[in-house]
């Protein structure tokens, strides 16, 4: 694959770089992306095969909640000229599931500390729910192509780490807090690069500066010694958050869900000073829990016409959650992490991403509070309180139904 030097990112041949294989991987990449240390598809002819049945696969196997629920409420007979006013709440007390470890609102004292209940998935009682996903058996392989360190507006900083894998051709993110925290993948040298090669693709200790000339790793790994701020000890497992991605709650500010709250709120956790073991967000590109963006404004119409979050991905044909958690476990894996505490009230979430063989273990939940709920700003909707309502009640969801008003 040309290098840097030989294809600048502009160049015409650059451009026609960025839809072809290279290496048999669909990776779709520019062609300055520096090669990869060793390549992740021995068998080009074998990828097809493999993305078709991880295709379907998707839809049954990696399926972690398809929940046998036959969609009820569409049949609704009101006139479609005139609906029906919605309830002041849809909520009602006699829902409330008995009390679940961690999802009760946090008190005040806790609000600038994310606090966890320890969780066991090895265990019945360990706080992750009863139902086991169905996981593939091996993890797939993932590398990351390229990290940058990204100021925040809230004045923090992290580094972005997009990577690429063996089982789609999307771009996957890492957003990790905390200098410490390095990719194995990204760090390891790649045959023929230069100094600035390594630099280019964010593969150095401390920090960039105009006139920088050598990227301060010595034969693949860090040496950090050239920066303090490098050099952290962590005291456990940092805080991690798998995000799935959602284009309405995230960019289109929709009110459906709380998607754009949590992924704030995550990052805010993570940046706090007390978060010195530092944080992760796994941004996965499952849009609508898997079924696409096109699928869920199919979703969201059919929730218009009375439908529940899950009834409209079940009358799409879809399941109710369809989404993986594999590749989050590979990332994890890359960054050197093992043990985390991870940020979620879905306890499917827990076991999954712990990978088929435990490869890494939730040693905490730190429950996902709407910031509405502990009257911290956030905001409420009608069709919100649906999507929780219905998280809680039909996907085991472990947050207080006493939340809702
Ligand atoms: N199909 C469908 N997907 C939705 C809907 N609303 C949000 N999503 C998607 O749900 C995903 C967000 O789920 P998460 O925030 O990871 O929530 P979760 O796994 O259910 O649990 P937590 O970790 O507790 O937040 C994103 O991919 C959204 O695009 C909906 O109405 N229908």
């Amino acid at each position: 694959m040309p290098d840097a030097k030989s294809t600048p990112a502009g160049s015409p041949q650059g451009k026609e770089n960025v839809d072809r294989k290279v290496h048999g991987e669909s990776v779709g990449l520019p062609s300055f992306y520096s090669p990869r240390s060793r390549p992740i598809h021995e068998h080009d002819g074998a990828l097809a095969t493999r993305l078709d049945r991880l295709d379907r696969l998707d839809r049954d196997e990696l399926s972690l909640s398809s929940l046998a629920l036959t969609p009820t409420s569409t049949s609704a007979s009101t006139d479609d000229a005139n609906p029906p006013l919605p309830p002041p709440s849809l909520l009602s007390p006699a829902f409330t599931p008995p009390a679940t470890p961690g999802t009760a609102t946090p008190s005040p004292a806790a609000e600038h500390q994310p606090h966890g209940v320890p969780v066991d998935s090895s265990i019945p009682s360990g706080g992750c729910g009863t139902k086991r996903p169905r996981l593939l058996e091996t993890l797939p392989e993932v590398q990351c192509i390229v990290r940058a360190r990204i100021p925040t507006v809230s004045g923090t900083e992290m580094f972005l780490h997009l990577y690429t894998n063996n089982v789609d051709s999307k771009e996957h993110l890492a957003i990790v807090f905390g200098p410490h925290i390095r990719s194995q993948s990204l760090d390891a040298p790649r045959e023929g690069e230069t100094e600035m090669d390594r630099m280019v693709r964010g593969a150095y200790t401390g920090r960039l500066y105009p006139g920088r000339t050598r990227s301060g790793m010595v034969g693949g790994s860090s040496s950090v010694d050239n920066d303090p701020e490098e050099v952290v000890t962590p005291s456990g497992p940092p805080l991690v958050r798998i995000h799935s991605e959602c284009y309405t709650g995230e960019t289109a500010w929709s009110a459906r869900c709380d998607c754009g709250e949590q992924l704030d709120e995550a990052a805010r956790l993570m940046s706090l000073p007390s978060a010195v073991n530092g944080g992760i967000v796994i941004y996965l590109r499952q849009e609508g829990r898997g079924i696409g963006l096109g699928e869920k404004l199919k979703a969201y119409n059919l929730q218009d016409l009375g439908s529940d979050t899950v009834e409209a991905n079940l009358l799409l044909r879809h399941p109710a959650d369809a989404r993986s958690y594999g590749l989050a476990t590979a990332m994890l894996l890359d960054l050197g992490q093992e043990e985390i505490r991870l940020l979620t009230n879905n306890p499917d979430k827990i076991r999954a991403v712990e990978g088929p063989n435990r490869e890494v273990r939730v040693t905490e939940r730190v429950a996902m509070v709407p910031l509405s709920w502990k009257g911290k700003g956030g905001f409420r909707s009608r069709e919100v309180e649906g999507y929780l309502k219905t998280k809680i009640e039909k996907m085991g969801h472990m947050l207080d139904m006493g939340g809702l008003q």
